[in-house]
């Protein structure tokens, strides 16, 4: 199944033009600079922009030449930058808002379950206004879940919390964006939260798509925004389970088990690691007698000249997920390394993000 969409929304000082497929499945953040078009885009696929395009989920076409399905009757949730509770309503009020006019059969989520998960049982009676940032948007998140939705959009969820809100909702995201049975966009001005959450990048720039890529492919492309010289990075996912007496983390992938260090507060589940390039070495073989403990074999994809003296070299792992490694032009040369060579990816530490 895919979302096939296309949209011209013409202002005085900015046009948004845009044609993209995606699969509708996963996370797909949007991502580029401000006021290159993401939120016209997300409220372009909500119905409140009319324009001239075309929206299909899947086999339903929510607009098209002869086709404008209103927002209220598309299957969508949307939550914004801050939540817009209505303020005389308690939480459970505001949550049961859209869920009470959803049909019986339609009700996908467990009410109270899902309450449960968000943490907002002990708030049920509270007024809407009466809630920190935090709070607030987790009951704009329940609200939009228990509508159960087709479609999620969510436009830059964190960017008004503080910190601590922030910590607090972020788990909460990811595992939203690991169990939602429903595709999600998600705009970000963030990095980190594009490692974190998404499986797909729509890189914006001037009301257009640049780049309509894989988080891998996404986190690769020099010259953007998401790329960042001096701490360029690889995403690999997996799996972490408890960790062991002695402190190591045990995570597990296609590309091999990495070990980590530290505690696992989450618990036994997916997760992803973040590897910076500058923590990867590479060795033509398996080293022995040293303290790098993560060694995953690898295939050199490309060679990029980086900063000055530094070369990038873009590693594919068994399974194919990709990683870069920061090297010296004189150890590429001295490993006699080409694109297609195999080699083993000496990984010095990798950060666990969810
Ligand atoms: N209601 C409006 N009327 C006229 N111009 C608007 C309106 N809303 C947004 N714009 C303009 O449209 C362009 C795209 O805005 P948009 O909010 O979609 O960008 P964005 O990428 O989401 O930005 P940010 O990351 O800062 O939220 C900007 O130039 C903005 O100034």
């Amino acid at each position: 199944m895919t979302i096939q969409a296309a949209f011209q929304v013409q202002r005085k000082n900015f046009q948004l033009d845009v044609d993209f497929t995606l699969p509708a499945t996963g996370v797909t953040a949007l991502f580029g600079p401000s006021g290159c078009g993401k939120t016209t885009l997300l409220r372009a696929i909500a119905g409140l922009e009319q324009c001239k395009g075309r929206f299909w989920l899947g086999q339903q076409c929510w607009q098209d030449e002869t086709l404008f399905v209103p927002t209220y009757k598309r299957r969508l949730g949307y939550v914004f930058q801050e939540a817009s509770l209505f303020p005389h309503l308690s939480v459970q009020k505001n949550l049961e808002y859209g869920w009470r006019r959803l049909p019986q059969a339609q009700r996908r989520e467990d009410k109270d379950q899902l309450i449960d998960w968000l943490g907002l049982t002990p708030l049920l009676q509270q007024g809407g206004e009466q809630l920190s940032g935090g709070q607030r948007q987790r009951v704009a998140i329940g609200r939009a879940l228990l509508t159960s939705p087709e479609l999620l959009l969510l436009d830059e969820p964190l960017s008004a919390l503080d910190n601590g809100a922030k910590q607090e909702i972020m788990p909460l995201l990811e595992h939203l964006s690991e169990q939602a049975k429903v595709p999600i966009f998600y705009v970000t001005h963030a990095p980190i939260e594009v490692e974190r959450l998404a499986n797909r990048v729509l890189l914006m720039d001037k009301g257009r798509i640049i780049h309509n890529d894989s988080l891998q492919q996404a986190l690769a492309r020099p010259n953007t925004p998401l790329y960042r010289y001096e701490q360029v990075a690889g995403i690999i996912e997996g799996r972490i389970t408890e960790s062991l007496a002695d402190g190591r983390l045990p995570f597990d992938s296609e590309a091999g088990r990495l070990w980590l260090a530290g505690n696992n507060p989450a618990g036994a589940g997916p997760a992803r690691v973040r590897i910076l390039a500058s923590d990867v070495s590479i060795a033509l073989a398996p080293v022995a007698n040293i303290s790098i403990v993560n060694q995953l074999p690898a295939k050199v994809l490309s060679i990029t000249p980086a900063a000055t003296g530094s070369v990038l070299l873009r590693l594919t792992l068994a399974g194919g997920q990709q990683i870069p490694a920061q090297l010296s032009a004189y150890s590429v040369s001295q490993l006699n390394l080409t694109e297609g060579s195999h080699c083993y990816a000496l990984i010095k530490a990798a950060a666990l993000l969810s």
